[in-house]
């Protein structure tokens, strides 16, 4: 029987499973959004979950790992003890029958023997994914229920292991059952963007190359890799941040209006934007590592990415990246798309700037300044467009301000559920919009693999940059080139907002 739907089926059970349950992002992110999306009665009733993992555990050692990331209020103590009394914990190794084989008993247990809808979330590192996934497919597959499977990136580290996986899961699982997560397309603002864009007809007018001059997409961190650069070292600042999170930024950003909101028509659109992306080139990069701030206040500002003792010597995977990208179109030929994104930065922030082109005949002496409209991801969701003015009072002189919408003004009492939440209640309502599909995939690689083997493959040095610095300082100047003016020259007056998550 085939029970695939788009809502939830009447009292039909779901069970949730996640792989890895013992691991990092299952504390600190899965189980925390699990049990806010049960607290918020969001999850369809009956909804049970079940952990697995090659660590032996108890529900109650479980709880205890997590604790300090559930946020848990003293009024919802009794619901929290609820929660835990819905989770069981399953071991066993990722590579055999037999731990799968128990799991499925334990499931079919929490399910009555009933017909059951099943979650499967890859909590795993890349080695097992394989594994894993044969095991669910042979072993635990809900017979008469749907099966979703979330899985986490990295998706491959290059073209052809990423061909490689999306072939294997393809053998096994139908696209419509595969959920690949990219968490920024389930955060606020980044979902705003088709709004932004196709609600507002000053803006939709306007987004263009014959007005706009430069696109700047940015993630910032002001941390490194703390003691944990053995993950990072293999994979570098390109495929942890830009080739997914700035790129899926940048294809909503200049994607085509799709024919609908569904999310084939949105992706279809994504797709095509991407074909037009010629593969990243070196000379339109710059690429950084950072080192320890001697003055430092604490022991990690103090350590360069070379001193962290999981990562290799003489490594020279860069911890900062700028590449600017170029999009082949009618509407975007000529204007330079720049994503940068670094650890061991000044600051915690990711925005999208769209910079419009100077005012041409200027009649103010030279002092127009280029229109901004800047989207604030975070921290503190915010829009605004900063605009020039007439000084008020008695005088023509002229200034730089801002049409200012900040979340935390304009929206006191509205709840921004964390990315996770978003994403994974979508997986249970069937919504793949906010989810990555094999073509997008494809696409990304097909633009960065190219220039991650050629930094590979020639040991391309990056340029040192201080812990707690902007970054290196050929970044400005690569904005510059590519028609991103930053004057300097513009005040905000406001405070400053503060991030949206209010758990
Ligand atoms: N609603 C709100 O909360 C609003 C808040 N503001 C706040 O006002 C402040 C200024 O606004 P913003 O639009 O960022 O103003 P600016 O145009 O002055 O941009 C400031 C940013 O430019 C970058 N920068 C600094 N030095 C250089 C340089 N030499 N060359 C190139 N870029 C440089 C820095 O970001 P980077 O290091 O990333 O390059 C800096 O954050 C921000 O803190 C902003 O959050 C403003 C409007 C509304
Ligand atoms: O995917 C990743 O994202 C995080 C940053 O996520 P955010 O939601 O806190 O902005 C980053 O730290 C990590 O290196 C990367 O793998």
């Amino acid at each position: 029987m085939v029970c695939e739907g788009t809502h939830f089926d009447g009292k039909i059970p779901h069970t949730f499973v996640i792989f890895g349950a013992s691991g990092d992002l299952a504390k600190k992110k899965i189980y925390p959004t699990l049990w806010w999306l049960y607290r918020d009665d969001l999850l369809p009733k009956p909804t049970k979950f079940c952990g697995y993992a090659r660590s032996k555990l108890s529900i109650a050692k479980l709880k205890e790992n997590c604790k300090q990331y559930m946020k848990v209020q003293a009024h919802e103590q009794t619901k929290y003890e609820e929660f835990w009394a819905l989770n069981e914990y399953v071991a066993g190794s990722y590579d055999g029958r037999t731990g799968f084989e128990l799991l499925n008993q334990q499931l079919e247990l929490m399910e009555n023997r009933n017909k059951a809808n099943r979650i499967f979330y890859l909590a795993l590192p890349p080695s097992v994914f394989e594994e894993v996934t044969v095991n669910i497919k042979q072993i635990c597959m809900s017979v008469c229920g749907w099966n979703r499977v979330i899985v986490e990136k990295p998706f491959g580290r290059d073209d052809v292991s990423s061909k490689a996986l999306s072939d294997h899961l393809a053998r096994l699982f139908d696209e419509e059952q595969l959920y690949r997560i990219d968490h920024y397309l389930g955060k606020e603002m980044v979902q705003n963007l088709m709004t932004i864009r196709f609600g507002n007809k000053i803006l939709s007018s306007t987004w263009n190359r014959e007005n706009i001059a430069s696109v700047l997409i940015t993630f910032k961190e002001p941390f490194g890799t703390q003691g944990r650069g053995g993950y990072f070292d293999e994979f570098g600042i390109i495929r942890d941040v830009m080739q997914n999170h700035l790129l899926q930024i940048l294809s909503l950003v200049a994607m085509e209006k799709p024919v609908s909101c569904h999310p084939d028509d949105i992706r279809d659109e994504k797709v095509k934007v991407l074909k037009s992306i010629e593969a990243l080139q070196l000379d339109d990069m710059v690429l950084g590592q950072y080192v320890g701030n001697p003055q430092g206040k604490t022991e990690d500002e103090r350590t360069g990415y070379l001193d962290d003792p999981t990562v290799n010597k003489d490594s020279s995977t860069p911890t900062y990246a700028l590449g600017v990208l170029k999009i082949n179109n009618e509407r975007w030929q000529g204007v330079p798309f720049i994503l940068r994104c670094g650890k061991a930065l000044n600051e915690r922030k990711a925005e999208v700037r769209i910079q419009y082109q100077d005012v041409p005949g200027d009649i103010f002496e030279g002092n127009t300044k280029r229109n901004e409209l800047v989207i604030r991801v975070q921290p503190g969701e915010a829009l605004y467009f900063k605009m020039m003015t007439k000084s008020p009072g008695i005088t023509f002189d002229i200034e730089e301000t801002e049409l200012d919408l900040t979340y935390e003004h304009r929206y006191k009492d509205s709840y921004l559920p964390d990315a996770y939440e978003r994403l994974i209640l979508d997986v249970f309502c069937g919504s793949q919009m906010h989810f990555v599909r094999s073509d997008e995939l494809r696409e990304a690689w097909r633009i960065f693999t190219p220039i991650l083997h050629r930094i590979e493959k020639d040991h391309i040095r990056p340029l040192s940059y201080q812990y707690g610095s902007r970054g290196p300082k050929l970044a400005d100047r690569k904005c510059e080139e590519n028609n991103f003016q930053y004057s300097g020259s513009y005040k905000w007056h406001g405070s400053k907002g503060t991030s949206g998550t209010n758990h």
